[in-house]
């Protein structure tokens, strides 16, 4: 029997409070691996009835538009994720609060708002995982970070550790981190696709179609990163591999150094996961004021 099995999640109801970007990655590796009926899943946001329409035309979740209310699903749901952006995280803590229970299970994906700012929002004894997922749980390939609150049951701990392994890889970690991981894997897939828009520019300008480009492009990510991860070797030293002395590769290496590539790339992680930091500091704000 699967470990996801064995949390019976099959059986549980799922609610998304905040319908965007990430909660759609989400559902869809969840449906897409058949792990629970959509049915079973319910996306509920603020205002935009037609997101809903979409979603529930696109995936068969339940959603408000027929006829139900966000507090119904609330309410029933075993698991609520929270997933709006940092900025509408205190309104959406303080509507949800009088639906909560402590046998529901709250899953965060809200950058920088950390499990303390939620307690004090939603009641000290809840049962809280901060998490920090990434785009690509759409397709299975997800990395997310997680941190759990003191009272999140070995159970619970089982159930969330299921979820996030069924649409990619997770690490636990102290809450701590969760900043860190925001820079690295949560922001992390918009670094890569903004290098592949650089590497299709070049390659339109040196005379490849757009298709051709592209095409060569995303091979050579996807094969670089399947190098990395199935041979085991370095980064470092895959690159030497691929630099002969004098030659092409050098020749780009060297301007890349000359421009502070490297240098750039680690301020950027750096820069997003303080950012994490001052999001999370402004809810808190909003929370005492
Ligand atoms: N996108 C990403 O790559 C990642 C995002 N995250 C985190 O996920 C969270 C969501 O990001 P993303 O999906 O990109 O955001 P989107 O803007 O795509 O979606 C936000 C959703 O939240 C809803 N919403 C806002 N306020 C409320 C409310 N009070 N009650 C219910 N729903 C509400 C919006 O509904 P409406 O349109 O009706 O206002 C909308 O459906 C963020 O906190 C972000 O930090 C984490 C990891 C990666
Ligand atoms: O840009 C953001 O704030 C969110 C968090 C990580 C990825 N997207």
């Amino acid at each position: 029997m699967s470990l996801l099995t064995q949390t019976g999640i099959a059986s549980l109801q799922l609610s998304f409070y905040g319908a965007g970007s990430m909660a759609e990655a989400i559902v869809r590796g969840l449906i897409n691996e058949k792990l629970i009926a959509p049915n079973r899943i319910s996306m509920l946001n603020r205002h935009n009835k037609e997101r809903l329409s979409e979603l529930h035309e696109r995936y068969g979740v339940q959603t408000v538009i027929q006829g139900s209310s966000n507090e119904a699903y609330l309410r029933e749901a075993d698991i609520i994720f929270l997933a709006m952006k940092p900025k509408d995280a205190a309104a959406a803590l303080a509507e949800i609060k009088p639906y909560v229970s402590q046998k529901q299970l709250i899953i965060s994906v809200i950058a920088g708002l950390s499990i303390s700012s939620i307690g004090q929002m939603i009641g000290e004894q809840a049962a809280i995982v901060r998490s920090m997922p990434n785009t690509s749980s759409t397709i299975g390939l997800g990395a997310t970070g997680i941190s759990y609150s003191e009272s999140v049951t070995p159970q619970q701990r089982l159930l969330t550790e299921a979820i996030f392994s069924s649409i990619g890889i997770n690490a636990i970690v102290d809450e701590s981190l969760q900043q860190a991981v925001t820079g690295v894997s949560g922001s992390g897939p918009a670094y890569v696709y903004h290098f592949m828009e650089s590497m299709i520019e070049a390659a339109s300008q040196l005379g490849l179609s757009q298709e051709a480009a592209k095409e060569l492009v995303v091979q050579t990510v996807l094969g670089a990163a399947e190098m990395v991860r199935s041979t085991g070797e370095e980064p470092a030293e895959l690159r030497r591999k691929v630099t002969s002395p004098n030659g092409t590769t050098q020749a780009a290496l060297e301007l890349m150094a000359e421009r502070h590539f490297s240098e750039t790339i680690i301020k950027a992680v750096h820069r997003s996961a303080e950012r994490a930091g001052e999001l999370g500091a402004a809810i808190e704000r909003s929370i005492t004021e």
